[in-house]
């Protein structure tokens, strides 16, 4: 199951910080973030995470193509709700594309962390071998 995590500079520090408290969960997915989030995460935590060029450079855009293409599962999006983003319209079109596509999406901390007990127990089901 692939998972996107992605955090705006002020949501930073949140991001390292969530993934740290659930670390053992995320180690089960496959992963891939934007630039700085991927690089910050695989810094901090040691995660192995296929890392997109940086949002404002396109990486929104990258995993909006993965969304389109049938190759997330779900998306963490830490955003930071009080700072202009040049690039704000690639934010927009990757969560429309959420929508689209009806990938499990979260927006902030909260959120986080039900989203991802979501795709675990979804996970989790997948493992669980087949009763006859
Ligand atoms: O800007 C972002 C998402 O819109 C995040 O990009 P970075 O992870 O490269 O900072």
């Amino acid at each position: 199951m692939r998972l996107a995590l992605i955090a705006h500079d002020e949501k930073k520090p949140d991001i390292i910080e969530f993934t740290r408290s659930r670390l053992d969960d995320l180690e089960r997915f496959d992963l891939m973030a934007t630039g700085t989030t991927g690089k910050r995460l695989r810094e901090s935590t040691g995660l192995d995470i296929e890392r997109k060029q940086s949002g404002p450079l396109g990486g929104d855009m990258q995993i909006g193509a993965e969304i389109a293409d049938g190759n997330c599962d779900g998306v963490i999006f830490l955003r930071d709700p009080l700072t202009a983003q040049p690039h704000e319209p690639d934010i927009s079109a990757l969560l429309r594309l959420c929508d689209v596509h009806s990938i499990p999406l979260a927006t902030n901390l909260a959120s986080a962390d039900a989203v991802l007990d979501e795709l675990v127990r979804v996970l989790d089901g997948e493992d669980r071998p087949e009763s006859h």
